[in-house]
């Protein structure tokens, strides 16, 4: 029975220059891309440049398995939209992944539900893997943190096709008020959030559920079999703690007790 992957994602936002982002990857691509585990894909990375540095990020990675993508896309086809990038563009440069709808767009950008249904649906229409952020804006029970990030979940799918529906799909669940901040939410949180979120995509088996906000080394251990990956920002932005946390993973994946089995994915 094949054991899905422990997906680790980074995006640097905007906080990394040209030069900088540039040492990174080079930097985990010497340390991480002949890793075993990455490369018999018991983990999966993925990094999350900012535009201008993309094709030589792209560069970096290839023939390698890390996955790059985009921290954005527009929600048209190509077209006069001066300023932004189409995902056909993305697609066609070789991204695999596309972040929609991160808290700071919905924040920053007025981003609103529509929105993110429509990249989305592009996204999936390019063949590519949204990294679909989701998370509840206020701190609260996880109960109603279930409720908001289901109906988040189902409003960004609302516009794809039931066969787009079956591609592969990264939720990250990024409680609004954990981003940016000292430290993650509670494991007891994120565990009942992520689990109500696997429940919700049972028929959606090729979800991964990962956890984003103040996520760093130690996280992953600690939520062993309870999410699916991590969704990294500032505490990996030095590749030592990055190399780390896919330690933790790999170790989780040789215990078998990090990812679900792909024929129950959606247990
Ligand atoms: O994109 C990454 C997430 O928003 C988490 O960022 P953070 O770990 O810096 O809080």
């Amino acid at each position: 029975m094949a054991q899905a992957p422990i997906t680790l994602g980074i995006s640097f936002k905007m906080y990394f220059g040209y030069a900088q982002t540039l040492e990174w990857c080079h930097r985990i691509a010497t340390l991480l891309a002949h890793h075993p585990a990455v490369v018999d894909g018991r983990v999966s990375l993925f990094v999350l440049p900012s535009f201008p540095a993309l094709a030589p990020v792209l560069d970096c990675f290839a023939n390698t398995p890390v996955g790059v993508g985009g921290q954005n896309l527009y929600q048209a086809p190509p077209g006069a939209y001066t300023g932004e990038v189409s995902g056909a563009m993305l697609a066609e440069m070789g991204c695999r992944y596309v972040e929609i709808g991160h808290a700071e767009r919905r924040r920053l950008f007025a981003e609103d539900d529509a929105v993110v249904a429509t990249k989305t649906r592009i996204a999936l229409a390019q063949g590519l893997i949204p990294v679909l952020c989701i998370g509840e804006a206020d701190r609260g029970e996880p109960r109603n943190a279930i409720d908001e990030c289901r109906h988040q979940v189902d409003s960004a799918l609302a516009l794809a096709t039931p066969a787009q529906r079956s591609q592969p799909l990264v939720v990250a669940y990024e409680p609004h008020w954990a981003i940016g901040a000292s430290e993650p939410a509670s494991l007891a949180h994120i565990a009942a959030v992520c689990q109500g979120l696997r429940d919700h995509l049972s028929t959606h088996p090729s979800a991964r559920v990962i956890y984003g906000g103040s996520a760093g080394p130690d996280l992953l251990t600690r939520l062993a079999g309870k999410v699916d990956g991590l969704f990294l920002g500032r505490f990996a932005h030095d590749p030592a703690a990055f190399e780390a946390i896919v330690n933790e993973a790999s170790l989780l994946a040789s215990n078998g007790s990090a990812a679900r089995n792909e024929s129950s994915a959606s247990d």
